[in-house]
């Protein structure tokens, strides 16, 4: 009996030994085999890749906080601007993030299937990528950066390629042979191109404006004939045949080359004199074509040519000025500046510049504004000019020549509130407290209803309201801020769909533009101090909701009674600011109703936003 039973025991025992072990076989192969799939699809080299890119640019996300762990899971990528098919990268979208520094030439040889790459809009340095062997790319996209050198060749094997946007950068050389059929979108126009534009069937469909503002570029779709080309040394004879000399003769030659070398010698001292002469007697001409060329590039230097070419000596010195009290300074004095980039928007670069007398501006070289009279570049800006407000930007001078057009802005030392509310996010960055964003949304409602009620007459006062346009200046540990680039609308012919109010939900249904669409882009400014997002930028976090927009996003989130979820991290912990917040947020969802006409006016937003302010001092 014991032994029957004793027996059983060890049968149950080897019965469930052996059945835990066939288990754990069972389940170590299934671990096995999953980390097999994983690294049998997992595409490191790629990922690679894109490290490089992480670990070489500085930008106003935080890459390195998010571009961590694999980049593709299957078809979805948690990583910011990738897209995935198949485990393997396909698109490469990182437009307008701030992003500067040097892009690595050959980081993408190794992403074999992309489709998409997109790095416009950032303030890229250094030469084109190698795009060598990328055989399935179809969007091609680097402009609105700093880019230098030529276009590389190899692009016109790229047999996929339908979309080339390559404008305002700093490229120069000749524009490649691209004649693939499959391009449907070709850019290159501000940039620094030569020579004459490829005749083939492709490049004649795209209009010129895709070619427009560059120095040198000719032919056909410009209009404008190309300089005479000289036969090649190798196809033309030589006008005549230079007989071998003979032994006799070498003395001659000789004698002949010498005479030569001297007169030659004695031309060069002549020239070099007279160029002396030329100096002492227009001042400090040289220094100025020296100066110009290593501060401001190319326009600049074409400026002081053709001021040279005109032999009209005021060309230089047409600067309007608006604000009597700031010392005059001309054209050439602004020319002979010392200047640093100090960033690129959609409507040109902005520079700092250092003047001699010690005054310090910042000049905008405005784009998109060539179609524009004389008459009407002057009468605006004219007007702009008496926009005297703590809260606005002042504009001291500007200039106006048919292909340049400059403002000349106040400096504002602090950068921007984008900068302030989005760079360096992660560790190490200092929070921005719910006080000083609060001062900043009503600084911001302050020269906003400055604009509107001096302004009146015009269509949307400012029409470019976004945070890269309100420029931060601190003082004494408080932050000011500053409204810029108002004004533009009247200035435009076309391209208005660059302005911020083109996200305006009448913009793009082309309805009526009014102050209130201003106010709409104040609420969207409103949103991103409260959320800390950047609009635009949504979606990518919120995968169930088709809308982009940064105000869709908070409205679903409030409606459904999880408010506090919209604040910034950085503000969440300042409990006794709640209440302030989410009635500033009720305004701002007021401010972005797609009707206009349920929107607030600006006096009204400011009286209500100064209520909130003083109920929070009470409150202290
Ligand atoms: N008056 C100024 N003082 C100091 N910094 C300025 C001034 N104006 C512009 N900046 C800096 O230069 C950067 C680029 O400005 P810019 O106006 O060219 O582009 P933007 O703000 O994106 O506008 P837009 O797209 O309307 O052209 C800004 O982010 C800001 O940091």
């Amino acid at each position: 009996m014991f032994s029957t039973i004793f027996s059983k025991t060890i049968m149950n025992f080897i019965f469930f030994i052996t059945f835990f072990h066939v288990i754990f076989f069972f389940l170590s192969l299934n671990i096995v085999f999953c980390i097999e799939i994983e690294i049998k699809d997992f595409h490191p080299q790629e990922r690679d890749a894109l490290l490089l890119i992480r670990d070489s640019l500085n930008s106003s996300i935080n890459l390195h906080g998010n571009w961590t762990g694999p980049p593709c899971i299957n078809n979805l990528s948690r990583w910011f601007g990738i897209t995935c098919s198949n485990w393997h990268v396909v698109h490469i979208l990182m437009h307008g993030l701030n992003l500067s520094g040097y892009l690595p030439s050959n980081f993408l040889q190794n992403i074999t299937f992309l489709r998409q790459i997109d790095f416009s809009n950032n303030a890229l340095f250094g030469t084109l990528p190698n795009l060598k062997g990328l055989v399935f790319l179809e969007h091609v996209k680097f402009s609105l950066n700093h880019f230098t050198g030529s276009i590389p060749k190899e692009y016109v094997e790229l047999h996929s390629l339908k979309v080339l946007e390559l404008q305002e950068n700093y490229l120069n050389g000749e524009i490649p042979f691209f004649d693939q059929t499959s391009l449907i979108s070709f850019n290159v126009s501000y940039n620094h191109l030569v020579g004459k534009i490829p005749e083939n069937f492709v490049l004649q469909r795209f209009p010129k404006s895709c070619f427009d503002n560059n120095s040198e570029l000719c032919g056909k779709i410009l209009d404008k004939l190309c300089p005479y080309e000289p036969h090649s040394p190798f196809s033309a004879p030589p006008p005549f045949a230079i007989p071998p000399p003979s032994h006799k003769k070498r003395l001659q030659v000789w004698i002949i080359g010498l005479i030569s070398i001297a007169a030659a010698f004695f031309l060069f001292l002549m020239i070099v004199g007279f160029l002396f002469c030329k100096r002492q007697g227009r001042g400090n001409e040289t220094r100025r074509n020296n100066t110009t060329r290593n501060v401001f590039g190319a326009w600049a230097n074409k400026m002081v040519s053709n001021e040279g070419n005109s032999g009209d000596s005021q060309r230089l010195g047409q600067l309007e000025f608006s604000n009597k009290k700031f010392p005059v300074f001309d054209m050439d004095d602004l020319l002979r500046s010392s200047a640093e980039v100090l960033g690129r928007g959609n409507f040109g670069v902005t520079y700092k510049a250092t003047l001699e007398i010690g005054n310090v501006v910042a000049v905008k070289r405005l784009n998109y504004m060539n179609e524009l009279s004389k008459k009407e570049f002057i009468q605006q800006m004219e007007l702009l000019g008496q926009m005297k407000h703590e809260n606005v930007v002042e504009i001291i001078s500007f200039y106006y020549s048919e292909d340049q057009k400059l403002v000349i802005y106040e400096l504002v030392s602090d950068g921007s509130l984008f900068e302030l509310l989005h760079e360096g996010r992660g560790i190490g960055r200092i929070p921005l407290d719910w006080t000083t964003r609060l001062s900043i949304i009503k600084d911001i409602a302050k020269g906003l209803n400055f604009l509107h009620h001096f302004l009146s007459s015009q269509k949307v006062p400012h029409a470019n309201l976004k945070s890269s346009n309100v420029l931060i200046h601190q003082e004494n540990q408080s932050y000011h801020s500053k409204l810029t680039n108002y004004g533009f609308l009247p200035l435009l012919k076309k391209n208005s769909e660059k302005l911020s109010i083109s996200k305006s939900p009448e913009f793009v249904k082309g309805r009526k533009l009014t102050h209130k669409t201003d106010v709409y882009c104040f609420g969207i400014i409103m949103l991103e101090i409260i959320t800390g997002k950047i609009p635009g930028h949504i979606l990518d976090e919120v995968e169930e909701t088709t809308n982009s927009d940064l105000s869709d996003w908070v409205r679903t989130v409030v409606n459904n009674d999880w408010s506090t979820d919209i604040l910034d991290l950085e503000i969440l912990g300042e409990r006794e600011g709640h209440d302030a917040m989410l009635n500033l947020t009720e305004i701002a969802l007021e401010c972005t109703d797609m009707m206009p006409e349920n929107r607030p006016n600006m006096n009204v937003v400011l009286k209500r936003i100064e209520e909130i302010e003083k109920m929070e001092k009470e409150n202290e």
